[in-house]
């Protein structure tokens, strides 16, 4: 991967989209409200990003890691502008919900093209790898493919990626929804325990208010294409939020704001 980007960029960039928009397919052309996104996101903090389905929040994340390009605007990256620069020059780290690895390759080889997309590595990127293997749980597991792990292991291995990776910048698109909630909380200790550790900025989609409440620091909810609202995570789920908000976490979680849901980590 290019390091221009990347390159002297502190942990934790600001990331922040400048009067973005973006619609699919012929531009709009056949009646489709554009997506527009006017947002700052909280440095080095955990931002949940919510919103009804539809309402852009994987658009969003691609625009950032460079899967989709603006049609106007800006994307700003540790303050410097990538909007042209394909996804692999962008200083990001994405996980999404499945198929994160190479199936052919072991969990060893899948961590290490997050240090090389060669697979060329030297001694400090075997130790690097080691130790993500064991920070994420995985040691022992090197020699296997992803069909021979559980869907949570398989989802360490793409976190262990990330932490070899040491990118600013993390994006997670709804990385645990398909695990039970017992493993999902593990991940989620997981994640809290790197951001702590490395102070990235994290851009969390989530459909899971506890999710959000538990690990979100800052929220940016979207609606219709558009960032309707930000601010603190807890001012959101002591009901400070928006209304649509509100009406979204209720339809969508029994009422999700109630405090019998998962305990904020302190
Ligand atoms: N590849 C595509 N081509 C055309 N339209 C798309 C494409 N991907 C998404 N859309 C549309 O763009 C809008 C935003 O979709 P997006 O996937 O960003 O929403 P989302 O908030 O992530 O939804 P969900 O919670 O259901 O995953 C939706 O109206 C969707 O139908």
């Amino acid at each position: 991967m290019p390091e221009g980007v990347a390159s002297g960029l502190e942990k934790g960039a600001p990331v922040r989209l400048d009067k973005v928009s973006f619609s699919y397919g012929s531009h709009g052309s056949y009646g489709e409200a554009p997506l527009v996104f006017d947002v700052d996101f909280a440095t080095a903090k955990i931002n949940a990003i919510m919103g009804p389905s539809g309402s852009g929040k994987s658009t969003l994340l691609n625009l950032v890691a460079g899967f989709e390009t603006p049609q106007s605007g800006r994307v700003l990256i540790g303050g410097a502008d990538v909007s042209a620069e394909p996804p692999s020059a962008r200083p990001v780290s994405m996980v999404f919900q499945e198929n994160n690895l190479f199936a052919h390759l072991s969990v060893e080889q899948n961590v290490g093209l997050g240090r090389s997309p060669s697979l060329r590595l030297t001694e400090a990127d075997r130790a690097a790898i080691a130790g993500a293997l064991a920070r994420t749980g995985l040691a022992g597991k090197e020699r296997r493919l992803p069909r021979e792990l559980s869907g949570g292991e398989r989802q360490r291995v793409a976190l262990a990626r990330v932490l070899v990776r040491d990118r600013p910048v993390l994006l997670l698109d709804e990385p645990f929804a398909s695990l039970g909630p017992a493993l999902r909380d593990d991940m989620l200790e997981l994640v809290a325990a790197v951001h702590a550790e490395r102070g990235m900025t994290i851009l969390f989609v989530t459909h899971q208010p506890e999710d959000a409440r538990r690990i979100g620091e800052h929220m940016v909810f979207l609606d219709n294409g558009l960032v309707a609202a930000t601010g603190k995570a807890d001012d959101f789920f002591a009901g400070a939020g928006p209304e649509a908000f509100r009406r979204y976490i209720g339809a969508g979680a029994g009422g999700a704001v109630s405090r019998d849901v998962a305990r904020k980590r302190t």
